[in-house]
């Protein structure tokens, strides 16, 4: 049976070409023609150079939008489209597609555009053609309000085309940043891309790369070498590693092309189609009609011994955010950057919630440029997209040093400020333990704007730590018994442990409403799930105007 083009796989040519010339004047050789075509394009790369692909560990293009979509969903666009220019006897090369597989399709059955730039076709590089497809699925996929996938495999600009190959990247950027905030934008890294090949996926919302086979970077070890005169390896200068470790441009680390395809498809669950639509909701957990404690499970208790006795001692936040989602599923964006702070999806009652959370086990759960970023960048993600934002509190406030001063942690922590304030998704934010200082405005606070603010005993919500506040406000006393040769650091002790009976709990902050209850720790995950089900329908909308002016 002959297939229609189309309603197939990306990789499967339609029919069989002919063995000889068709007669293009008859009806059989036209379709014959076509068929000569189509097989042409599917293989428009080279078989040396699809072979030289795989024994690297890479997919090609076309097997990449096979591992993406569910199968036979995928339609393919302009798969005949050629490109047009003649410079250094480019006119003798045309091969169909221009190098860029682009086209629509479902993953679990919802409808998303793609495209997979093929590496295989002048090196993946970007000339007026590729780009003119691009921006076509692009202007889809904002029309459509469909999330775009971009699998990405590239040199950049084509150098043979000049300036429209540019021309046509700042189109593509010009859709990205149009794009943003309305559909989400999905890049996958495979393999090495360099110039405009990582401009556009750095102004998309997701960037996943492969380690050991993807690499970014705007100008490759051979011209950093030239220009500063150091030496560097691919891997080292823009390596998944170095991608998801050092600068924070990427969001996952896969292990192989699968398991970035797989993280891909666990993201998009979370994520509604668009910014007018919901995220897909799954079957509920929560057992109706009873109260929430009768609903506590075992899992629930454990969270009741969590809290070390020793404010200085951490424990992991996992502990607390596995215990709440939904079968403990917890997808974690950016894991490897900043780990001081967690932020991740996972479902609440069957509805997607992005988590923001200090993790008390890196820097001490302290607030740093990095880590401010990293959650701001989040929230404003969650906050695009209709995802409520639960955070998890336990921070000690902001790392102090000159290296964080004067790098910006000013500048930086107020995106942080910035993106809570303007978010109006449901917010629901939960105290452990420490919320001190400028971190606890910060962290999902009631004052920025949370909806339902709740607190644990152990939560102790003050302007900072007992040693620092002794230290600061009995300076004379401690002097003064340090003149008449007292014991100074009974005395201390003495005032330090003052200071936490009268402020370091949850209670000041209850008096005044600031947390709306303080809650057994096993009551946590019964508290969140009916917040946000009270919050579901929450409609709030910010002062008109062009757009704001978040410290950049
Ligand atoms: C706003 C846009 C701004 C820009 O994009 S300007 C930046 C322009 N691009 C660049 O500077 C990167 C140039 N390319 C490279 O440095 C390297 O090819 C790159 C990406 C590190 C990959 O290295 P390798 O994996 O060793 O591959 P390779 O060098 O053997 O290249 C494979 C085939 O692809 C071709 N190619 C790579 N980049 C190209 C480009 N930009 N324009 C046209 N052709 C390009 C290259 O000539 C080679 O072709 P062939 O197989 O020898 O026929």
């Amino acid at each position: 049976m002959i297939k229609l083009r189309g309603m197939s796989s990306a990789t499967e040519p339609i029919g069989t070409p002919p063995a000889e010339e068709p007669d293009i004047h008859t009806t059989a050789g036209k379709l014959a023609d076509l068929y000569r075509r189509y097989d042409e394009a599917v293989h428009a790369g080279s078989e040396r150079a699809v072979e030289r692909q795989h024994s690297k560990g890479k997919k090609t293009a076309r097997e990449r939008i096979d591992m993406l979509l569910d199968p036979g969903s995928f339609v393919e666009l302009d798969e005949l489209a050629r490109h047009r220019s003649t410079n250094f006897g480019q006119d003798r090369n045309r091969p169909y597609g221009d190098g860029v597989v682009t086209g629509y399709g479902t993953v679990d059955g919802r409808p998303v555009c793609v495209f997979s730039q093929d590496v295989t076709v002048f090196g993946g590089s970007l000339g007026e053609v590729y780009g003119e497809k691009i921006v076509k699925v692009m202007d889809l996929a904002l029309k459509t309000g469909r999330p775009i996938i971009g699998i990405n495999e590239g040199g950049g600009a084509r150098i043979q085309e000049g300036v429209v190959s540019l021309g046509l990247y700042a189109e593509i950027f010009r859709r990205n940043t149009h794009a943003s905030g309305v559909v989400p934008q999905i890049s996958l890294i495979m393999g090495t891309n360099a110039g405009g090949h990582v401009y556009s996926p750095a102004l998309t919302d997701f960037i996943v790369m492969v380690d050991k086979t993807s690499h970014m970077f705007i100008t490759g070890p051979e011209v950093v070498k030239t220009v500063t005169g150091e030496e560097v390896t691919f891997e080292e200068l823009g390596g998944a590693r170095t991608h998801n470790t050092k600068s924070g441009n990427a969001h996952y680390l896969a292990s192989d092309e699968e398991d970035a395809i797989a993280y891909v498809k666990d993201l998009l669950s979370y994520l509604p189609s668009n910014n007018l639509s919901d995220p897909p909701v799954f079957d509920s957990t929560e057992p109706a009609g009873i109260s929430i404690a009768e609903g506590v499970t075992e899992t629930d208790l454990e969270l009741n011994t969590l809290i070390p006795d020793s404010p200085n001692q951490p424990y992991d936040m996992h502990e607390v955010i596995t215990r709440v989602l939904d079968d403990g599923e917890f997808l974690e964006v950016q894991e490897l950057f900043a780990p001081n702070v967690l932020v991740g999806y996972g479902r609440v009652d069957g509805h997607a919630v992005g988590v923001v959370a200090n993790q008390p086990t890196q820097f001490a759960g302290c607030l740093d440029i990095d880590a401010s970023e990293k959650a701001a960048r989040f929230v404003r993600t969650c906050d695009a997209f209709n995802i409520p934002v639960l955070t998890f509190v336990d921070v000690p406030g902001f790392l102090p040093g000159t290296d964080q001063e004067w790098n910006g942690i000013i500048r930086h922590g107020a995106k942080l400020i910035y993106a809570y304030a303007e978010a109006t998704v449901p917010l629901v934010t939960v105290i452990t333990r420490k919320a001190y200082g400028g971190a606890y405005d910060v962290m999902g606070s009631k004052h920025l704007g949370a909806d339902i603010n709740l607190a644990w005993p152990t939560a102790q919500v003050a302007v900072m730590g007992a040693q620092g506040a002794a230290n600061i406000v009995h300076r004379r006393t401690l002097a003064k018994a340090a003149e008449e040769g007292k014991d100074v650091e009974a005395l201390r002790a003495q005032l330090i442990q003052e200071y936490e009976d009268a402020l370091l709990n949850p209670y000041e902050a209850a008096e005044r409403g600031y947390v709306d209850s303080v809650i057994v720790p096993a009551h946590t995950r019964g508290h969140i799930t009916r917040a946000l089900a009270m919050l579901r329908d929450k409609r709030e909308t910010l002062p008109p105007k062009k757009h704001g002016n978040i410290p950049l």
